[in-house]
């Protein structure tokens, strides 16, 4: 799972680390020269991996004939410490930057990441017990983390605690695995003692009473459809009655996920949103689509807001991108991954563990 995307922030570490590794060549060079002349580095406290690095306070930085950076520099070489300069970073960020935007980050995020990265290492010292390769990792982390936890709530606390039944209706495109989704989440929610009856809002597409159907059947849950062609406020409508008058937990609507123009499935997803006023609106699309399925989260937040996103085929992905970039984009936590065709292959979203795991500390 998102193999392309960890190859190319791996590829990131090891540029600093090349680019910073010359410098410290370099820096050594100029210490020694600075010290043997009596110059600035001569007047560095003695080497003491364990002091504090400061900034160069601004009367040493104007005292001595060096300038104020190599001054600060050969301070922190003799203190075991390396200054990490924009320099060092300007090419590998570039890089980052073009392999965030191929991996289908999308733009805004890419600068946010780079921009938590910059701040991160710019002008941080480090000691020589912290590898480049370590600063990196961590600036690379915070810098992910923040874009991917955006708005991350406690799904499971917020079933338990919600009143009952408790309605959730699922946006989408047409094929992403919107229906899958929804039979996995009610195999999840069963596997945490939460009854569930399925509602079939897809009233448009020939095929998707039989296709729920289909996974009712398996599941051995109850179904609410109404015929092709029906209303489907009115059928989640009737799913929530159902489920009130037969102690059932959750209702999962299904909706269509086109109609003959997107104006008029937004309208739709209005209604459903006006006439049901559901607890929660998962919107479903597949990790692999990518910026579209970025975009296309936009817009459907747009339309009905939504309460978090689901990536499925996220097994298939190689980007990443749709997965770090949906809830930066929409400010709504991406809350469940889809991982295969079965029943049980849903993830619960895990920001940190998809951190660690793109930067290969797991
Ligand atoms: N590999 C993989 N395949 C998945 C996943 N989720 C769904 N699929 C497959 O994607 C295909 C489409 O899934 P559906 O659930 O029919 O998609 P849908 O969004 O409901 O599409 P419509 O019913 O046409 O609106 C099916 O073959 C699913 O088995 C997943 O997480 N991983």
């Amino acid at each position: 799972m998102f193999d392309g995307l960890k190859d190319k922030l791996s590829s990131f570490r090891e540029d600093v680390e090349a680019s910073t590794d010359a410098d410290e060549a370099s820096e050594s060079e100029d210490a020694d020269e600075e010290s043997a002349s009596g110059s600035a580095a001569g007047t560095a406290e003695p080497a003491d991996a364990d002091s504090p690095v400061d900034a160069a306070s601004p009367d040493e930085e104007t005292d001595g004939s060096a300038d104020p950076s190599t001054f600060q520099r050969a301070k922190a070489f003799a203190t075991g410490r390396i200054i990490i300069e924009e320099e060092d970073l300007e090419e590998p960020l570039w890089d980052l930057e073009m392999a965030l935007l191929e991996s289908d980050v999308e733009m805004s995020v890419a600068e946010q990441i780079l921009e938590t990265v910059r701040e991160t290492m710019l002008g941080e010292s480090r000691k020589q017990v912290e590898t480049t390769g370590e600063l990196v990792e961590r600036a690379l982390h915070d810098a992910l983390l923040d874009v991917i936890a955006v708005g991350q709530f406690d799904f499971e606390e917020r079933i338990a605690e919600a009143e009952k039944p408790l309605t959730i209706v699922f946006t989408g495109v047409n094929g992403v695995g919107k229906t899958t989704t929804i039979a996995k989440l009610s195999e999840w929610l069963a596997d945490r003692g939460y009854s569930s009856v399925l509602a079939n809002g897809d009233t448009y597409r020939a095929g998707a009473n039989e296709q729920i159907a289909e996974h009712a059947d398996r599941l051995d849950r109850d179904l609410i459809s109404h015929d092709q062609g029906g209303d489907p406020a009115a059928v989640i409508y009737d799913g929530v009655e159902y489920a009130a008058a037969n102690d059932v937990d959750v209702v999962l609507g299904d909706t269509a996920g086109r109609l003959h123009t997107s104006d008029d499935l937004m309208a739709q997803l209005e209604k459903i949103d006006r006439v049901v006023d559901p607890d929660m609106t998962l919107f479903v699309d597949e990790a692999v689509a990518g910026q579209d399925a970025v975009n296309r989260a936009k817009e459907f937040n747009e339309a009905a807001e939504i309460d978090g996103a689901v990536l499925t085929k996220a097994d298939a992905d190689s980007s990443g991108g749709a997965a770090i970039s949906v809830a930066y984009v929409t400010g709504k936590p991406i809350l469940f991954l889809g991982t295969g065709q079965g029943y049980d292959d849903l993830a619960r979203f895990d920001p940190e563990a998809l951190v660690d795991s793109l930067l290969g500390e797991e």
